[in-house]
């Protein structure tokens, strides 16, 4: 079998609901921005100040690639991963897709308690919230089998959710 993919924007819940969804299918659940952080021995915030957005996007493409060959993983990637066409390959070459839908009130709701987020570090976070899903919206579905809408929709509903529309996708 292949992996399960999670996609979507800051605060849609692909690390909340990409550990839930693991439990249950019984899978490793890996974080591609977790991974990222480990190999490198630093935090995102400090990647970002260090190495620049495009110092941590190298990073992060060479994770993707790696951890899109394996089999048999719940990954949860990072909100920009889709922005390389190389990573939207590797991504739909490696299994299902699956998009978590948030809106953007939503979002600024879910990210405003976490100072992990070195893009919101700005005067007008949920600006360059909606700058981003204007551009990054239309790649997400691309590379998407599935949408999932989590607006109003505890996580556990979310994998239940995402559980069904799993076993309903035809083989590709
Ligand atoms: N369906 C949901 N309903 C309510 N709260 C949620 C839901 N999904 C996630 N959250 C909460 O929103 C916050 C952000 O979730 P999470 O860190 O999983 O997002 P993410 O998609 O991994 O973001 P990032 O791209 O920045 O890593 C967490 O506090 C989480 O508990
Ligand atoms: O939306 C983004 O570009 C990002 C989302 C996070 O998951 C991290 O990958 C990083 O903070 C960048
Ligand atoms: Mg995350």
């Amino acid at each position: 079998m292949r992996n399960v993919i999670l996609v979507g924007p800051m605060g849609a819940g692909k690390s909340t609901i990409g550990r839930l969804l693991a439990k249950e299918l019984r899978l490793p659940f890996k974080d591609s921005d977790k991974e990222i952080e480990q190999r490198t021995g630093a935090d995102i915030p400090w990647i970002f100040d260090v190495e620049g957005e495009q110092g941590f996007r190298e990073r992060e493409q060479a994770v993707i690639a790696e951890l899109s060959m394996q089999d048999g993983l719940v990954l949860a990637t990072g909100g920009g991963a889709v922005m390389r066409p190389e990573n939207r390959q590797a991504l739909h070459a490696g299994g299902r897709v699956v998009y978590l839908h948030t809106s953007v009130e939503q979002q600024i709701d879910r990210t405003s308690r976490d100072r992990n987020r070195p893009l919101l570090r700005t005067a007008n976070p949920a600006q360059v919230l909606r700058d981003l899903m204007a551009v990054r919206d239309p790649l997400y579905r691309e590379v998407a089998d599935i949408v999932i809408e989590t607006d109003e929709r505890p996580p556990r509903m979310v994998v239940q959710e995402i559980l069904a529309r799993l076993e309903d996708l035809s083989p590709r």
